[in-house]
């Protein structure tokens, strides 16, 4: 059999970047977290799971396919890896996932439905095709569940009547998700909802 090939060091570096620049602003405490970048060839590069995410190193990450299969014999990829998989299946623009755990993404995705509305900021200029900040984005909010390839039908089965694309989405009580098409596209996209949703937060507490 032959060896798989290796992963692109840029790839590489660009998951270790992400890490770092995702602890300091707190958002992987203990080893949550996960990240990824699509490689040609339906590859995936993932980190692998339970690592501490701000201090990865060329040997957390780790390649599978499309479907969350690894490319090596045994090796344990993230435990959400699936989701990043129906990610890239669902949007083929997508270069680049990140998931985060911040406080107000998790206390916010406990205190609201099915989705967060984000109205009138000026950062939601920040997200693909909006020129001003006189929008509202809807980010959806999916019930945590410890069964991933459940979790992933429901978002898929959500994604099916969705007619808007949205910047990201919430796991209630765990996390964010948010691609795009490399990673400082994504990390740009991250910086933008986490501030939205610590001012929603902030909002709701001053109320
Ligand atoms: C520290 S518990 C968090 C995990 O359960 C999970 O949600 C997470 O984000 C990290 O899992 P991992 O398998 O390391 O990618
Ligand atoms: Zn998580």
């Amino acid at each position: 059999m032959s060896l798989p090939a290796p992963i692109p060091d840029a790839a590489i570096q660009a998951i270790i970047g992400a890490g770092r620049r995702m602890d300091r602003f707190h958002w992987v405490p203990a080893t949550a977290g996960n990240f990824s970048v699509r490689l040609p060839g339906g590859r995936v590069a993932v980190t692998r799971s339970g690592r501490h995410k701000g201090f990865l190193d060329t040997d957390s990450v780790m390649a599978v396919d499309l479907e969350g299969r690894p490319e090596e014999a045994g090796a344990r990829p993230s435990a959400e890896t699936l989701l990043h998989c129906g990610i890239y299946r669902r949007f083929p623009e997508a270069g680049a996932v990140l998931h985060g755990h911040s406080v107000p993404n998790t206390v916010l995705s406990r205190l609201v439905g099915e989705e967060i509305a984000l109205s009138g900021y000026e950062l939601l200029k920040a997200f693909p095709g909006l020129p001003t900040h006189d929008a509202t984005v809807a980010v959806p909010v999916f019930d945590n569940d410890q069964d991933i390839a459940r979790l992933q039908a429901a978002v898929d089965s959500r994604w099916q009547g969705m007619s808007v694309i949205p910047p990201g989405y919430l796991i209630r009580g765990h996390g964010v998700y948010v691609w795009a098409r490399d990673m400082d596209a994504a990390l740009a996209r991250l910086e933008a909802l986490e501030f939205m949703l610590e001012c929603e937060l902030q909002e709701r507490r001053s109320r």
